[in-house]
């Protein structure tokens, strides 16, 4: 028998996909990609403009899309959007939740205001679409949820409500896969990286600069991600050929996850000062250590220090 990808022609035909923020970025890729594997995709946000777009752009291609309005704080709103779904197209087989965002701020600049915010979106806006999807459609029915986080992991330097929002929502994913499962819903999550996406217009000319300056080489990868990239994940954990995983959390980062203590420059004066023993004599690098590593014991009991402590 002739060799079949898990990514045939016609793979989600008759399948209808509901894709968060589906108008721009990484929404706007996925949409296309479900929709050129045979889905009918339902793409929602709040800006008609961008989401007609998209629509526009797959129905050309052959592909079928709907508009859907949607604030994803807003319960009544995501409970009109899932009941219309089904009510128009009587099922709701896959659902990204790709809707969220943040700013970028130092955690000491963030408002409490600006965190609840940034929860209440990502986090309560997540969970609230997981919600009404299972209570109106797949409690019944089954069905695949994916939901996109971020580079979360051991903490988000300049994110730290986002980091907050988007581990609560891995760990709420994993938690579903086990509470949910013996409804027939499979549900994981996807870590995106730092990825060349309209997402980018959200964050300040020199932020932007900083990324495409030198950040963007930071990472194993030596590079930032596509769009296409995250969306081919998000393809894969849709499809049958990935069945039996549940409850995972899949990095599209570049191995960038391992390896972002480079995003935050460090001063000249070290902030916490390294404990070299309680006596001046010990562990400087007489006896023991190599001279090279010995020098450097030595530059950091000298060192200033901003610590107060
Ligand atoms: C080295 C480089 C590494 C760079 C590393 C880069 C890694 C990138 C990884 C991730 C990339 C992406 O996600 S790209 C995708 C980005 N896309 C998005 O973010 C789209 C969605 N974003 C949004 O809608 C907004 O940003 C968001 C703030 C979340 C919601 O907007 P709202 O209009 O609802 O909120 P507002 O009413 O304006 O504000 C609510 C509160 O938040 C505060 N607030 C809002 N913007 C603020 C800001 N810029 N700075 C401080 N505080 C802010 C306000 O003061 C309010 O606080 P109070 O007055 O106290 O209440
Ligand atoms: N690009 C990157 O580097 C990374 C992105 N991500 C995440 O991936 C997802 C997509 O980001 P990306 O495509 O890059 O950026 P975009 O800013 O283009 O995407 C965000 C989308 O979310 C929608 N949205 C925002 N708030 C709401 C709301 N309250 N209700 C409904 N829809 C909403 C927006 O549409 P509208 O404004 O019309 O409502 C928009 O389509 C986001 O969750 C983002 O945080 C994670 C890690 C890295």
């Amino acid at each position: 028998m002739a060799y079949q990808s898990v990514f045939r022609t016609g793979l989600f035909k008759g399948q209808v996909a509901l894709v968060t923020g589906g108008g721009t970025g990484i929404g706007r890729c996925v949409a296309h990609e479900l929709a050129s594997l045979g889905a009918t995709v339902v793409v929602a946000a709040r800006r008609r403009e961008p989401l007609e777009q998209t629509c526009r752009e797959i129905t050309e291609n052959g592909g079928q899309a709907h508009v859907e309005l949607v604030n994803i704080r807003d319960e009544e709103s995501v409970d009109t959007l899932i009941r219309n779904v089904v009510a128009k197209f009587g099922r709701l087989h896959l659902l990204v939740n790709n809707a969220g965002g943040q700013f970028l701020s130092p955690a000491e600049n963030i408002s409490v205001g600006g965190f609840r915010t940034v929860l209440e979106l990502n986090a309560v806006g997540t969970w609230t679409v997981c919600r009404a999807a299972m209570l109106h459609w797949m409690k019944e029915h089954g069905g695949i949820i994916v939901n996109i986080v971020a580079d979360y992991f051991n903490g988000f330097p300049l994110m730290a409500h986002t980091g907050a929002a988007r581990a609560a929502v891995d760990n709420m994913t994993k938690t579903l896969c086990q509470e949910w499962g013996k409804f027939g819903i499979r549900i994981n999550s996807v870590a995106p990286g730092t990825i060349i996406s309209s997402g980018m217009q959200n964050y300040p000319p020199p932020v932007q600069q900083m990324i495409t300056g030198g950040f963007h080489t930071e990472n194993p990868s030596g590079r930032l991600g596509t769009e296409a990239e995250v969306s081919s994940a998000v393809v894969w954990l849709l499809s049958p050929g990935a069945a039996y995983v549940n409850g995972a959390c899949l990095r599209v980062d570049g191995g960038s996850s391992l390896s972002k203590a480079a995003m935050i420059p460090h001063p000249d004066d070290i902030p916490i000062k390294a404990f070299l023993g309680y006596s001046d004599a010990s562990c400087l690098g007489e006896r023991d250590i190599p001279p090279a590593f010995g020098e450097l014991l030595a530059q950091y009991a000298a060192k200033k220090t901003t610590s107060k402590l």
